[in-house]
């Protein structure tokens, strides 16, 4: 997306789709992480309930609470200056109809300063999708790979091979159709992911769906070489965290051991 945008705004991400400018996006759950992202040019971030994840160690993101992201979401919002910031919406927070998906939208709108907020689901959330986005609440949607249905789809399964690829069109074209401004596409095949990018009229977010979607968006800790255990194959690992932290604290162990920390700089005179 262009440098010179002062503030991203949904109609930029359009915009970028015109002109087949990339739109890049990265999580942050954090200030800190957020200020750095924001200041090297990120379009937009995505506070996830990956957090269940990479902020609180949980297994899933089933788990997460809406009063557990809402402070991490402010961190962040209260953070940047150009990023368009988005709210991940936890399990169990708009499924039971659109009343309760706009009372959820509300409170993250309200208590956060986010920008948009993101569900997951294709046809089976467009009535929350419509209803959230006519309250004038901008939306992302999410599909393929939806990580809150992780049991009922069976495990991590790539979405929208074979026979599936109709009914993965058909959740495109719902969420479109509900209004949202732009569509994450998770873990489906490349070939699929250009064909729903073709045929939208809004742009697509590609997590784990191959290069020919509108943008990219990929959870920070496993990017940056941060996360623990076992990484999803869609990552490339941009760092090395863990190893420049782990020495790090090696190496400060092993100075207050030899007493080569703290050093007369460190100290303060009487
Ligand atoms: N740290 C983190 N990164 C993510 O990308 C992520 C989360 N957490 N939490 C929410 C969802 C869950 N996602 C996941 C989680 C695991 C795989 C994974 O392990 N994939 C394997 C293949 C499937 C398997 O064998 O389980 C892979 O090698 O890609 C993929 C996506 C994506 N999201
Ligand atoms: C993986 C992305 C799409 C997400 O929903 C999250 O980080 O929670
Ligand atoms: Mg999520």
């Amino acid at each position: 997306m262009a440098e010179p945008i002062k503030r991203v705004r949904t109609r930029h991400f359009q915009n970028a789709k015109a002109n087949g400018i990339k739109i890049t996006g990265l999580t942050s759950y954090d200030q800190l992480s957020a200020t750095i992202f924001d200041e090297a040019g990120i379009d937009f971030l995505l506070v996830g309930d990956s957090a269940g994840n990479t902020v609180f160690g949980y297994d899933t993101t089933l788990p997460v609470t809406i009063d557990e992201l809402i402070p991490l979401t402010r961190a962040v919002a209260g953070a940047v200056k150009r990023a368009l910031v988005v709210a991940d919406m936890p399990f169990g927070s708009y499924e039971t109809g659109a009343d309760e998906a706009l009372h959820t939208a509300f409170r993250f709108m309200k208590e956060t300063g986010a920008h948009a907020v993101k569900l997951e689901g294709g046809v089976r959330s467009a009535e929350q999708i419509r209803r959230i986005v006519s309250a004038g609440i901008p939306v992302m949607a999410h599909i393929g790979y939806t990580p809150q249905s992780e049991h009922g789809l069976g495990g991590h399964v790539i979405q929208g091979r074979g026979e599936g690829a109709e009914a993965l069109l058909a959740d495109a074209h719902a969420v479109e159709d509900a209004g949202a401004f732009a569509v994450v596409l998770e873990m489906v095949p490349s070939a699929v992911a250009a064909q729903i990018t073709s045929e939208l009229t809004i742009p697509t977010i590609s997590v784990g769906a191959g290069p020919s979607t509108d943008g990219q968006l990929l959870v920070w800790t496993d990017w940056a070489g941060f996360s623990g255990g076992r990484i999803p194959k869609f990552v490339k690992q941009y760092a090395d965290l863990r190893g420049v932290l782990g020495d790090a604290a090696k190496a400060y162990i092993a100075d207050i051991a030899s007493g080569s920390f703290p050093a007369p700089e460190h100290e303060y005179d009487a």
